[in-house]
């Protein structure tokens, strides 16, 4: 009987993928043959809009629905995916979005200085762009970081006594921890994880370990917590979902889906004044009255910007484009430097295994009640932040628990996301069956920085992603990274709760088997063996001051030397949030 459920269910998840190449080609036929004929584009292109929007990703849904809340602005926004996937709604389908046509663009990084390899980027596709295919987790920047932009910037409304307003202004919250720090009156509805096998044993942990259990959104100071994601009714709630979709009937928002733009035009006096798209093989061009508005995320933003000319001279010209605007976008790339410590081996039924847990009844659970392992982002149950010895009052070690058993066709989801051929697979195939923990540790605030350039200047071409990982001299991101391994290592396997009752073993890296188990040196190449992005790049637009020789934008987020554009996505983030995005 069980070996019949787990075929049943490891069957459901192996057509997973096809269901979501299935779902978008569908939708993406239905748009096409009745939603918006070229026709139609042409009327509409012609008109001009006050307002276009470029990318209807996490940051672009939410500024066409703000803007459109006023009836005399007319809004167009441009996107080059489609509706989001259906089965995106399915927290657990989370691994299935990444590397897909449908619902990812499919960057990956030049050659690793680590491992040789090119390493993914996965980056969403389709309206709520990357939170429509991201692990849907709740966290806040630091309020340090806020505070770090207003200085950056010059600018007091970036301090986060004025961005914590934003935060709650947004939230519509359902979680854990109800105080003052949150308020429910907001469109993106934050839910507390609802299927977390191990979590009391996690917390019982921590809390031996000496840590605090405490809203991390509130307090943002060292300590734990269970998950909060954005979901509703546990399914993902993206900014599509939260921003554009209970406003689809508005007149003046104009959504043009398949629309991938290619260029921002500037006039003689440098001022944006409309965009070319290219939608199924056909140009257009659409004029932008008041602003165009860019929010393509750190990667594509920064493509368009250098297309349109804006950019760094040299490399403009070495791809052929000439330079209208000489800033250093592209540059100032920051990610999470991240690295998977697992499989924590258990002794007990204590995490979670698709292929045993997922029954018709966890089908039934999700659909009717929005309950049961589908609203499970692969098995996220908690997050932590602790600090080490060079950042002691500001935590800087961010920690994603993982409480998912090793089931067959586990390292081969990993291995999708990361594009890591079989190494996953091979690795863990030795434990299949047990009952495991992973811990996705990330450190906060890197000083390795990297950049994005073009490969040549046709705007279909993906660029060239160099995040340049562990590059600082001081070689302090893997003195870091090292201390927040040693943290999770003694949490697991030194507690009662989590190394006695359930046994909890960490397994040795094949790749570092020539290295003394447990020792700094081991750990320093566990972390190089499994160097991963935690898919959270910023910076390429970097706001600052005008005159920074490392600001794209102003703190108002105008492309300086203009008075337009604007870009408003997580490019512009001038050093990376410790925490969330
Ligand atoms: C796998 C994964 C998991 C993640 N998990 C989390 C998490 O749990 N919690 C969290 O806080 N963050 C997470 N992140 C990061 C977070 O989702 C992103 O930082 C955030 O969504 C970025 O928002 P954005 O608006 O900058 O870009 P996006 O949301 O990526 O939006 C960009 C949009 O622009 C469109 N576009 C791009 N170029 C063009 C063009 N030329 N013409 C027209 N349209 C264009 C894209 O298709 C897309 O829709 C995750 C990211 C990934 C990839």
């Amino acid at each position: 009987m069980i070996i019949r459920t787990t075929n049943i269910s490891s069957g459901i998840l192996t057509l997973v993928p096809f269901l979501i190449g299935y779902f978008g080609g569908l939708s993406k036929w239905r748009d096409y043959v009745f939603v918006e004929s070229d026709i139609n584009l042409v009327s509409i292109t012609n008109k001009g809009y006050d307002f276009v929007v470029v990318g209807g990703g996490s940051a672009g849904c939410v500024v066409a629905a703000r803007l459109s809340e006023n009836p005399d602005h007319k809004v167009l926004l441009l996107e080059a995916g489609g509706n989001p996937n259906p089965l995106s709604f399915v927290p657990l389908a989370v691994p299935f979005l990444q590397n897909h046509p449908a619902t990812d663009w499919k960057y990956e990084t030049v050659p690793l200085n680590t491992s040789g390899l090119p390493l993914r980027w996965p980056r969403g596709k389709g309206l709520g762009g990357t939170s429509a295919s991201n692990f849907m987790i709740y966290m806040r920047g630091n309020p340090k970081d806020f505070d770090q932009w207003a200085n950056i910037t010059d600018d007091p409304k970036w301090r986060y006594s004025n961005v914590e307003n934003y935060f709650k202004k947004m939230e519509d919250y359902h979680g854990n921890y109800p105080s003052h720090a949150h308020e429910k009156n907001g469109p993106l509805r934050i839910e507390a994880v609802k299927y977390a096998p191990g979590l009391d044993s996690l917390l019982e942990a921590v809390t031996e370990a000496g840590f605090t259990v405490r809203d991390l959104n509130a307090d943002q100071q060292e300590g734990f917590s269970a998950v909060e994601l954005t979901q509703k009714g546990g399914r993902r709630h993206s900014s599509y979902s939260a921003y554009i979709q209970p406003i689809l009937g508005r007149p003046n928002l104009k959504i043009l889906r398949y629309s991938h733009v290619t260029k921002i035009h500037l006039n003689s006096n440098l001022e944006a004044f409309g965009v070319s798209f290219v939608r199924r093989g056909r140009p257009f061009f659409v004029a932008a009255n008041k602003e165009v508005i860019i929010c393509g995320g750190t990667i594509n933003s920064a493509q368009l910007l250098m297309l349109s000319g804006i950019g760094p001279s040299y490399h403009l010209k070495s791809v052929g484009i000439k330079p209208i605007l000489d800033l250093p976008v592209g540059r100032n790339l920051q990610d999470h430097l991240s690295t998977l410590v697992g499989p924590f081996i258990l002794n007990k039924t204590a995490s979670f295994i698709p292929t045993r847990d997922v029954s018709f009844k966890s089908v039934t659970d999700f659909l009717f009640s929005g309950s049961g392992p589908l609203t499970s982002p692969l098995g996220v149950i908690g997050v932590g932040v602790t600090s080490t010895s060079s950042s002691p009052e500001w935590p800087n070690i961010l920690s994603f628990i993982i409480s998912v058993g090793v089931y067959e066709g586990l390292g081969a989801a990993v291995d999708n996301i990361y594009g890591t051929g079989k190494y996953y697979t091979n690795f863990f195939s030795r434990f299949i069956g047990h009952d495991a923990n992973f811990v996705f540790i990330c450190l906060g605030k890197p000083k390795s920085k990297g950049f994005i350039e073009l490969n040549d200047n046709n705007p279909f071409s993906k660029p060239i992603i160099n995040p340049q990982y562990y590059s600082d001299r001081e070689n302090q991101d893997m003195q870091d990274m090292i201390e927040g391994y040693e943290v999770i290592v003694n949490l697991y396997e030194n507690t009662r709760a989590l190394g006695n009752k359930l046994g909890a073993r960490l397994v040795k890296i094949p790749n570092c088997a020539s290295y003394k188990f447990k020792t700094k040196a081991y750990y320093e190449c566990a972390i190089r063996t499994d160097l991963r992005t935690a898919f959270h790049p910023v910076g390429t637009c970097a706001m600052g001051k005008v005159g920074d020789p490392n600001a794209v934008v102003d703190s108002q987020l105008r492309v300086i030397g203009t008075k337009r554009p604007r870009v408003i996505d997580a490019s512009v983030m001038p050093t990376i949030t410790k925490y969330g995005q």
